[in-house]
């Protein structure tokens, strides 16, 4: 893996967390994108390297709305930059890690993504990204 690409958070309400980030960080969000595929908006903000993603679920059977009915807001998953996304799902599937979707799929930011269940990286979700090269 080559480094962390973004920390996502689960929020209720994306348009009030926009503006109670940017006063956190001192600069507002620089792009939203709905993901329908994940029944989620998202909206990002850069801290110095960093990425942040804030997702809001968009209808009862996302990952977020569930996440949030469980667990409440906070953080939902840490997205690693990989280099080659299908050599990394081999890689982790004979490391005996259990990968959500064997075929990455579309994600926000131009990426493509995989997840890993959390109950095999100690409660955490796992996303990997790939960047789409036109
Ligand atoms: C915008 C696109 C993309 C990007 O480009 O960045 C994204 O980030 S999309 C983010 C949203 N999409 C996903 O999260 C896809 C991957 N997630 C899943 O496939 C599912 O959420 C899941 C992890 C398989 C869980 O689904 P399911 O089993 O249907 O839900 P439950 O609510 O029953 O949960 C089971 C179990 O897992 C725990 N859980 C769920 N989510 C998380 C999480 N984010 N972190 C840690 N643990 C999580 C949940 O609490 C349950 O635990 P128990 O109650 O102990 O069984
Ligand atoms: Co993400």
């Amino acid at each position: 893996m080559l480094k962390i690409e973004h920390i996502g958070i689960a929020v209720k309400d994306i348009e009030s967390s926009n503006a109670l980030f940017a006063k956190l960080f001192g600069e507002p969000h620089y792009k939203t994108e709905a993901v329908e595929s994940e029944g989620v908006k998202t909206s990002f903000f850069k801290v110095g390297p960093n990425k942040i993603e804030l997702l809001e679920g968009t209808n009862e059977n996302s990952p977020i709305t569930k996440f949030i009915e469980k667990k409440g807001e906070g953080i939902h998953h840490i997205a690693f930059d990989v280099a080659d996304i299908n050599a990394e799902i081999n890689r982790l599937k004979n490391e005996g890690f259990v990968v959500l979707n064997e075929i990455p799929k579309k994600g926000a930011d131009n990426k493509l993504v995989v997840f890993l269940h959390p109950k095999g990286t100690n409660g955490v979700l796992v996303e990997l990204c790939q960047e789409i090269k036109d």
